[in-house]
């Protein structure tokens, strides 16, 4: 298969590339094989007789999928709810209840496949997701994220300590066994090439440091994904440092036990000191940011403009549904845009994330995060086809667009209608300008 569009994707942190027509050859088992960039006038035939060529429509585009680092999927029947709250209280009083009520394969089965079309539907082709704490949940979200043609990485939340009676592992040891037998049932079972499972210690808190250690071990030994919280709010991290009084910070909790890896997936990071920066970047752990989650809990703002000004590149964006209160990305962009603008007003700086950072940070960003960027996050021969065509002037938003139209647009070069539209996609589009999304080659929306 082939298709013939105009293309926006990162090449790095700071370089977006625009091209007005590309042909991105693409294999049936999804892979990139082959990108030509064309003469944007030029009618000619595309591929050898017999191969399907699909050409893009007016005035659409295609980017490469968004990759959402960090989502809770039992938690996203409370969207928009619970503000009120700081993420202490807001975890015992809103989200453990209804995580627990997983515990009922039914419910779980029901909502995940919700949760999947959802996250889809908005262009979230990689999603990394805490499952709830029950085996048989994760195991049912792996498989609906297989089934449903997602890729992503789900994992089974541990917690023994700090937790409610009625929504904790009995043991340290049982958590572990758990986790043992999920890992191997999405490996050996499973057999999906696009769902990897993901070790989910809840955050320190609710970890014992028995457990921490036990799966410490158990992900040095094995090739495995991690995912926790770190250093997201200020109370949060007070309680911590009281629960673990030896360690010289919040980062030295996971580093001492084996948690900081290079697959490690570390969320918030708010408030980390310079010497956990460092520890993050010595053991080149990835950084999920979830500025719409920080904002709603009162949790803190990442200066994430700096950490990569200062060459901390592994960082990409998550929209922690239901800490932020909306499926998908492109929130979580337009808030880290907001977050960073509101740093530098209020540090009296001039820089501030750039349009090509933001997109970095939702695609190749993200990807490098999840240790996925061989395989995703822009179009390079080699890597999997993931991938949104995208139509700014769909119905939804056409009276918007149209009304507010440059008045130069006649006389503007067609690259600059391309970078235009593509931004106000970004900052004023809608799921409904998705026209298309591709995982692995398949379309899947
Ligand atoms: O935003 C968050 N959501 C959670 O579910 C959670 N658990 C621990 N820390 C957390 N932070
Ligand atoms: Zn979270």
């Amino acid at each position: 298969m082939i298709y013939v569009y105009p293309i926006i994707h990162s090449l790095d942190v700071d370089t977006l590339e625009y091209a007005e027509r590309v042909a991105i050859h693409v294999s049936d088992s999804g892979t990139i094989t082959q990108v030509e960039y064309l003469d944007a006038g030029s009618e000619v035939e595309v591929g050898r007789e017999g191969e399907e060529v699909v050409y893009a429509n007016d005035d659409e585009f295609l980017v490469p999928g968004l990759v959402d680092t960090h989502a809770h999927a039992p938690q996203f029947t409370n969207i928009g709810y619970g503000f009120n709250l700081e993420l202490l209280d807001w975890l015992n009083e809103v989200t453990f209840p209804t995580e627990a009520s997983y515990r009922d394969a039914a419910i779980a089965e029901a909502d995940f496949k919700r949760v999947v079309d959802a996250t889809l539907s908005v262009g979230t082709t990689t999603c990394s997701y805490y499952s709830s704490l029950h085996l048989d949940a994760t195991k049912i979200l792996a498989r609906v994220c297989h089934s449903r043609g997602q890729r992503a990485l789900v994992g089974k939340v541990n917690m023994d300590s700090n937790s409610p009676d009625y929504y904790r592992d009995a043991s340290a040891e049982e958590s572990l066994q758990q986790t043992i037998e999920y890992v191997e049932y999405v490996r050996n079972t499973l057999q999906s090439t696009l769902v990897h499972p993901v070790i989910t210690p809840r955050f320190a808190i609710c970890c014992s440091s028995e457990l921490l250690h036990k799966l410490g071990q158990y992900i040095q030994q094995q090739d495995v994904h991690v995912q926790t919280h770190l250093s997201e709010n200020k109370g949060e991290i007070d309680f911590t440092m009281s629960l673990y009084p030896d360690d010289a910070s919040y980062t030295h909790i996971y580093a001492n036990r084996g948690i900081l890896t290079s697959k490690s997936i570390l969320a918030h990071c708010c408030h980390l000191s310079k010497q956990e920066v460092e520890l993050v970047r010595q053991f080149n752990s990835g950084i999920s940011h979830c500025p719409t989650s920080n904002f709603n809990l009162r949790s803190g703002i990442t200066d994430v403009n700096e950490l990569l000004s200062n060459g901390l590149h592994k960082i990409g964006l998550g929209s922690d549904c239901s800490g932020g209160y909306e499926v998908g990305i492109l929130q979580s962009l337009r808030t880290a845009s907001t977050a960073s603008k509101a740093l530098s007003i209020m540090h009296s700086t001039p820089s501030y994330l750039s349009l090509d950072r933001l997109f970095y940070l939702a695609t190749l960003g993200g990807a490098r995060v999840l240790s996925l960027d061989n395989t995703i996050g822009n179009f390079r021969v080699g890597k999997q086809f993931d991938a949104l065509v995208i139509n700014p002037y769909t119905a939804a938003n056409k009276t918007l667009f149209q009304s507010v139209k440059p008045v130069n647009a006649q006389r503007e070069h067609k690259t600059h209608k391309l970078q235009r539209d593509f931004e106000r996609w970004l900052f004023a589009g809608t799921s409904a300008n998705i026209q298309k999304v591709f995982v692995d080659g398949k379309q899947v929306v």
